[in-house]
């Protein structure tokens, strides 16, 4: 990622590939050797009609098994045939049967095994059950008696081989969708409102399509040496018709006189299965993609926590309300308890910040407001848009809303957006599935939505993809998906930790002024306590899933009364310390939320825990001033060594 330019100057949005993706392309020798075999075998077998090569099937055409000579680069076989010919046209059949297989394969497998990933709960086990039962199958044993029975043609062993391919396809389809369904861009596509058809056809199976490729090299080897097996047997095509395993198989008796009849379609055949091999393994390399960890975690057996039924507050309803918001995950390890019983409200026209350390429940606070989740968790309590009760909408009640009147920014703009496809294509998917606008109207107003934040010819942004842009032109992308449909609530979940420093106060400061302009909420979730100070209105304070300090943000930040929120200000770097000074930081970690302390979460790290502290959890409560604490022994008024005035001028 490159620094943009300073706003008002035009940055250029192009950058150069990165690393990751430059060491990608370097692809060494063994792969280019194995395209270019692969590139001159499939060539060969193409245009074996027109290559001036003597016919496959013409006895005597030189002295029987002879080696090579003028006329026959590769010698004749027992029969005086050309054996070159005779490969060329074998191939025919051996690449035929495994392209035919691997399609057959593919056009079965690959659809069950995305729904099956996409899905999951009941397809899933049904697909996979049956799945397991196929695949316990001695698949050769099995290929041979078909081969056998339904008498042996080409037709036959592409069909037997094709569907013995099956299981495997939908094996390998269902894990690679089981692991992009849970990538970011994915959750960022469903906070915009997309269907779960659109998910799968547009956003997961592009995707797909290169691990895909790389399976289908490997399975055409595999494809390659069955079929010559099956040749070597007389199971595949029948004489005259030329097949490399039958070569080798009428080879083996003049074994001792004419070796050259059974290795040259042995080394032919040998460097083919090599060459898919290697193309195979180094597409999986650049997919990235691994089988391990692609089993799903189970749902466990749920033990259910009783919700706290939590009423109402009286008078308007505010633009956004959460009451007693509870979200349980059920892990092997135990229940994790990520957000605790937590409220809010929030206005138009207002940003909420939320803080605390990595792993106090800010984005499982996020994501449980607008609906999220994954499978695994268990939400209770309820969440209100206005006067609209999204508590129990569901799936297609949460995409009313999702991308139209709440939308999201998230943390890492590259995982954000779907690497597969244009920016263009990605930005005018809402305007088009929510707005309804025509694909024309779509990317004008595309280029208008970029042009709003910061874009620089908005028009050839459009046709890039993801990788060519910069970070802070990426984020500005998902930022300008974000306000496409004028949403009310818009959620920025640490929309700056991927950035440049740089780069991050201009992120911040086009979400403040597009706060304004559109008179928007904003919830921001954020561990910098200077973007807080610069762009809150109120600040709700998490520790361990819970709310322990909330108010308006100046107030919070400058005068903490719960212990934690006066240590989280204390180790905040003070940028206008001297170099080198030592940072205070947070004695303890934040703890274990399978088993959470007793009493007061934070005691064991709190300097000022007393025996209270142990036993007894403190309640948030008022302390005027619209501010509430948790704390049994509060800051009286304290003033933190790190100001907002010091942070600021700091930062
Ligand atoms: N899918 C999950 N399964 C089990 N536990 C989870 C899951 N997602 C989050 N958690 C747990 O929930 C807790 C809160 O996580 P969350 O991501 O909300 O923290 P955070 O405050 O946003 O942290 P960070 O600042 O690092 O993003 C953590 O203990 C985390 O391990």
């Amino acid at each position: 990622m490159r620094p943009e330019t300073v706003p008002g100057t035009a940055p250029d949005p192009m950058t150069e590939a990165a690393p990751a993706a430059r060491r990608r392309r370097r692809l060494d020798w063994g792969f280019r050797l194995a395209v270019l075999w692969l590139v001159l075998v499939t060539g060969a077998a193409l245009t074996a009609d027109l290559l001036p090569l003597p016919d496959h099937d013409a006895t005597l055409s030189g002295e029987p098994g002879s080696g090579p000579a003028p006329g026959h680069p590769l010698g004749t076989d027992g029969l005086g045939r050309d054996l070159l010919s005779r490969i060329v046209d074998g191939a025919r059949v051996s690449l035929g049967v495994g392209v035919g297989a691997v399609l057959l394969g593919l056009l079965i497998g690959g659809p069950l095994g995305l729904l099956a990933g996409y899905r999951r709960g009941l397809v899933d086990r049904i697909v996979m059950t049956a799945n397991d039962v196929l695949l316990a199958f001695p698949a050769m044993v099995f290929a041979l008696a078909v081969v056998a029975f339904a008498g042996p043609s080409v037709r036959n062993v592409l069909i037997v081989l094709g569907l013995l391919g099956v299981p495997a396809w939908v094996r390998l389809i269902r894990g690679v969708t089981l692991s992009f369904a849970r990538r970011e861009f994915v959750t960022a596509a469903r906070a915009l409102g997309a269907r779960g058809r659109t998910l799968m056809w547009r956003e997961i199976a592009p995707n797909v399509v290169l691990p895909a490729l790389s399976y289908a090299f490997t399975v055409m080897a595999v494809v390659m040496i069955a079929e010559g097996s099956l040749a070597f047997l007389g199971l595949s095509v029948q004489p005259p018709t030329p097949t490399w395993g039958g070569m080798i198989n009428d080879g083996r008796s003049t074994m001792d006189t004419a070796a050259h009849i059974v290795l040259a379609p042995s080394a032919v055949m040998f460097l083919t299965v090599l060459a898919f091999n290697l193309v195979g393994d180094r597409l999986q390399e650049l997919t990235g993609y691994r089988e391990s960890g692609l089993e799903p975690a189970r749902a466990r057996r749920r033990a259910t926590v009783p919700a706290t039924p939590v009423p109402r507050r009286e008078g308007p309803p505010p633009l956004l309300e959460a009451a007693g918001l509870r979200t349980l995950f059920h892990t092997p390890r135990g229940t994790v308890r990520a957000v605790d019983g937590v409220s809010f409200t929030l206005e138009r026209g207002r940003t909420l910040a939320i803080v605390g350390e990595s792993g106090s429940g800010k984005s499982v606070l996020i994501r449980s407001v607008l609906g999220l989740l994954p499978d695994a968790a268990e939400r209770s309590g309820r969440v209100y848009l206005a006067d609209r009760d999204l508590t129990d909408a569901g799936a297609d009640g949460m995409r009313d809303v999702l991308g139209t009147r709440m939308a999201t920014v998230f943390q890492d703009p590259m995982t954000a957006l779907n690497p597969v496809r244009t920016v263009g294509a990605q930005v005018t998917e809402p305007l088009r599935v929510h707005r309804g606008m025509t694909r024309r109207q779509a990317r004008e107003t595309a280029g208008l939505l970029l042009a709003s934040v910061g874009i620089p010819e908005p028009h050839r942004v459009l046709r890039s993809y993801p990788h060519q842009l910069s970070g802070g032109m990426r984020q500005r992308i998902t930022i300008a998906m974000a306000l496409s449909c004028d949403p009310e609530v818009l959620f920025a979940d640490e929309p700056t930790t991927a950035l440049d420093v740089t780069v991050q106060k201009q992120i911040m400061r086009l979400l403040h002024r597009q706060r304004d302009e559109r008179d928007m909420a904003m919830v921001l979730v954020s561990h910098d306590l200077t973007v807080v100070a610069d762009h809150a209105d109120e600040v709700i304070v998490m520790y361990a899933g819970k709310v322990v300090e909330r108010g308006p943000a100046q107030s919070v930040l400058t005068r903490p009364r719960m212990r934690y929120t006066e240590a989280l200000l204390r180790a905040a770097p003070d940028l206008t310390a001297p170099a080198h000074t030592r940072l205070a930081v947070i004695d303890g970690r934040p703890p274990d939320l399978v088993r959470p302390p007793s009493g007061c979460r934070f005691h064991p790290r709190c300097p000022h825990a007393r025996e209270r502290c142990r036993t007894e959890d403190p309640p948030l409560v008022p302390d005027g001033a619209g501010r509430s604490h948790a704390c049994w022994y509060p800051a009286d008024d304290i003033k933190p060594p790190t100001t907002r005035e010091s942070m600021r001028h700091g930062g």
